[in-house]
């Protein structure tokens, strides 16, 4: 169980620099040296109050155990693309290894930094390796060959001018992206895959404890999963100072929970500890680094 340590504090000065450091490293990495002009990505998620702001994810069709729907589950049909740096995609691969799926629907991994994604603009994001053996553990795109998530995208759809994020749910029937919200997609690994799913008795949003993992979804998703982007692209110090605030908050409550029981929704696994466990296991080693959340480390 996470224990709570020592405290510090950054001020807003520095987290720019650091940024700052970021991107420039970023496009130096991708071949080029002149100011990144981040487009469609994270970093352009910000209002006017310098507050960090998700975008809606833009596909959201869904698989069904129904074989007469538009996407059936059946072995084979579809394909999950991730990073492994990306907690979002780290929950639905959590869901497809519970489930007992991975025979049933393929992975492949991108580079863990993002690069240039074409030569004509300046969008940096995912990429795939050009061979299998360039970096451990991404793979090129085995289906379409594309060289970025990005082409990915915009296979499924000519004029896609979103954000092109991981993970994508990917029809390799249809060459389309069924659904690239994984809120979604680990429910649909979760029940609409059990006729061919290795483990079809683990429910890990069963019906008696819906309610209580609805509200620990709703505090762990806007303080903690996405409360480390809110203090890593805040761009004013009061977004950033009530994110920082929140998130400790959170994560006190969750201390606090846990300090009476097994799991985080009662005394069994469900989806709400995946959820939780995603965000907490890069805390130490990515967000107090790159999200700036530096009150305190989970040890
Ligand atoms: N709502 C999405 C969020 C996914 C997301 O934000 N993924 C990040 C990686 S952790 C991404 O791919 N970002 C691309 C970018 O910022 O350009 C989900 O939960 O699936």
């Amino acid at each position: 169980m996470p224990t709570l340590a020592t405290s510090s504090s950054l001020p807003l000065t520095r987290r720019f620099l650091a940024t700052r450091t970021f991107s420039t490293s970023a496009a130096a990495a991708a071949g080029y040296s002149t100011t990144v002009k981040m487009a469609r990505s994270a970093l352009d998620e910000v209002t006017d109050t310098g507050a960090f702001d998700r975008s809606p994810s833009t596909f959201r069709s869904s698989v069904s155990s129904d074989a007469s729907a538009r996407f059936p589950a059946v072995p084979g049909r579809y394909h999950l693309y991730v990073s492994y740096a990306c907690p979002w995609a780290s929950r639905c691969l959590a869901f497809l290894k519970l489930k007992g799926l991975d025979h049933a629907i393929g992975v492949t991994a991108v580079k863990p930094i993002f690069e240039r994604t074409k030569e004509i603009d300046d969008h940096l994001g995912w990429v795939f390796p050009a061979t299998a053996d360039e970096e451990p553990g991404a793979e090129p795109d085995p289906f379409n060959g594309a060289k970025s998530v990005r082409e990915l995208y915009e296979i499924a759809s000519t004029n896609y001018a979103g954000k092109p994020s991981v993970p994508v749910l990917w029809d390799k029937q249809l060459k389309m992206v069924v659904n690239n919200e994984s809120s979604e997609i680990i429910r649909m690994l979760n029940t609409e895959f059990n006729g061919i799913a290795g483990n079809p008795g683990l429910d890990l949003y069963p019906v008696h404890l819906r309610a209580p993992i609805d509200e620990i979804n709703e505090l762990v998703y806007d303080a903690i999963n996405n409360g480390v982007y809110k203090c890593g692209f805040a761009k004013k110090q009061g977004p950033y100072d009530e994110a920082v605030r929140r998130l400790y908050e959170a994560l006190d409550k969750c201390e606090e929970i846990l300090g009476k029981q097994r799991y985080i929704c009662g005394n069994q696994l469900t989806e709400a500890d995946i959820r939780l466990f995603v965000t907490l296991i890069r805390f130490d080693e990515v967000w107090i680094l790159a999200g700036k959340e530096v009150l305190q480390i989970i040890l």
